[in-house]
């Protein structure tokens, strides 16, 4: 049975109740098991990875297959307390699917289940992955294994949604659609003691603050004004109380261009900078940069040239040429195995990404699906 629009609905709102943190998505994993067991199984075949518990790959067998073709949806969330106040509000404290991965499961499941009953020419392989805000499930997933023999794909598709897009509005660029990002923490060192004596202590909280404000001028001294970067520091915690002076701080970031280049220049920067900072206060400053699998998100040419093709051709949908954006993704990583496309669906909203009262406009979910699917036939045909 294909599934209703309010059927799709029911499923995205039931998602976004039971948000989970990366690799610890086990009642997402169930209830998308659950459901993608509830279709048509003549052309199915499933199989959880052990090696990453919360992923599952679908595979639907094609009729006359030339090719498998991969669509990836990514089912993790974020630690953001939710402040929508809608009847269907996360039920988990202070995990929110604040990036919209509960529509990116919906459209997924949407498209899976319109092929489980309408065969495919290619085969089609769907891949749930965990752990696209941290962590990196997708390396993880290709350095497991998981995509060997039928489950490799040929080529590779994703979306992400984008609350600046009207609703249902397909976005995409040929070249990079997102940046490359690393993950920066910084532990800073020093030594305790009583806020009345200073002179006895080597404070972590002046030299934190030094060390900030220096990697503010990694963009706007040390990079060519031409180029694009970000360094952005989330999380600073020193301390544990106002009359000690605290012996440790700690700081964690994120680095973001849209070249590699760039990105290995930011950290050259950056371990400059830490050196400097431990030198001139006299204390330890621990740097460690995590690329994990966060690299450009590089669009093959070729695929890229034939989904702009039908999505401008398309009078159904809203085909939007968008920018760069500084957004990071490990679909990146994928990418750079496997040749694909990803692309931005609009969901319409005044709250950003990550932002604690993002709400999809859900009517983008259907008009998700039938760009996608659109595309895919279109794709198989070729
Ligand atoms: C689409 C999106 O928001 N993605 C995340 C990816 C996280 C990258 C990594 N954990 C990092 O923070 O460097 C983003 O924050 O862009």
């Amino acid at each position: 049975m294909i599934l209703t629009k309010e059927e799709l609905i029911q499923i995205r709102r039931h998602l976004h109740q039971i948000p989970e943190l990366a690799l610890k998505e086990f009642k997402t994993h169930d209830y998308l098991l659950n459901i993608i067991k509830s279709f048509n199984q003549d052309y199915l075949k499933i199989e959880v990875p052990q090696s990453l518990p919360t992923a599952i790959l679908v595979l639907v067998k094609g009729k006359n297959p030339q090719r498998t073709i991969g669509y990836r949806a990514d089912i993790d969330a974020l630690p953001v307390n939710e402040k929508t106040n809608l009847p269907y509000a996360s039920k988990n404290p202070n995990v929110m699917h604040a990036c919209g991965h509960d529509i990116h499961m919906t459209v997924a499941l949407g498209l899976l289940n319109y092929f489980s009953e309408n065969q495919p020419q290619d085969n089609l392989l769907f891949f749930f992955q965990p752990a696209e805000e941290s962590e990196s499930g997708g390396r993880q997933a290709y350095e497991k294994g998981i995509f060997h023999d039928e489950f490799k794909p040929d080529e590779f598709y994703g979306l992400h949604d984008n609350p600046a897009l009207p609703a249902g509005a397909i976005g995409c660029r040929m070249g990079t659609l997102f940046a490359g990002t690393t993950e920066v923490n910084i532990d800073i060192t020093g030594k305790s003691g009583h806020a009345a004596f200073p002179q006895n202590a080597n404070d972590t909280v002046v030299a934190t603050a030094s060390l900030i404000m220096q990697i503010q001028t990694i963009i706007s001294r040390s990079i060519d004004p031409i180029q694009s970067g970000v360094v952005t520091l989330g999380k600073v915690k020193a301390g544990t109380i106002r009359n000690v002076i605290a012996g440790h701080a700690r700081i964690e970031g994120t680095i973001r261009g849209l070249t590699q280049k760039m990105i290995v220049q930011i950290d050259q920067r950056l371990k400059d900078i830490c050196e400097g900072i431990a030198r001139s206060y006299n204390l330890d400053v621990e740097l460690q940069l995590n690329q994990g699998g966060y690299w450009p998100v590089e669009n093959n040419p070729e695929l890229t040239k034939q989904f702009i093709s039908y999505m401008k051709n398309n009078p159904q949908v809203n085909y939007v040429e968008t920018a760069p954006a500084m957004t990071g993704e490990d679909f990146g990583f994928l990418l750079a195995k496997f040749p694909g496309v990803m692309f931005w669906l609009g969901v319409e909203d005044n709250s950003e990404l990550h932002s604690a009262t993002l709400t999809p406009n859900e009517s983008s979910i259907i008009r998700g699906i039938e760009a996608i699917k659109g595309f895919l036939i279109y794709r198989m045909e070729k």
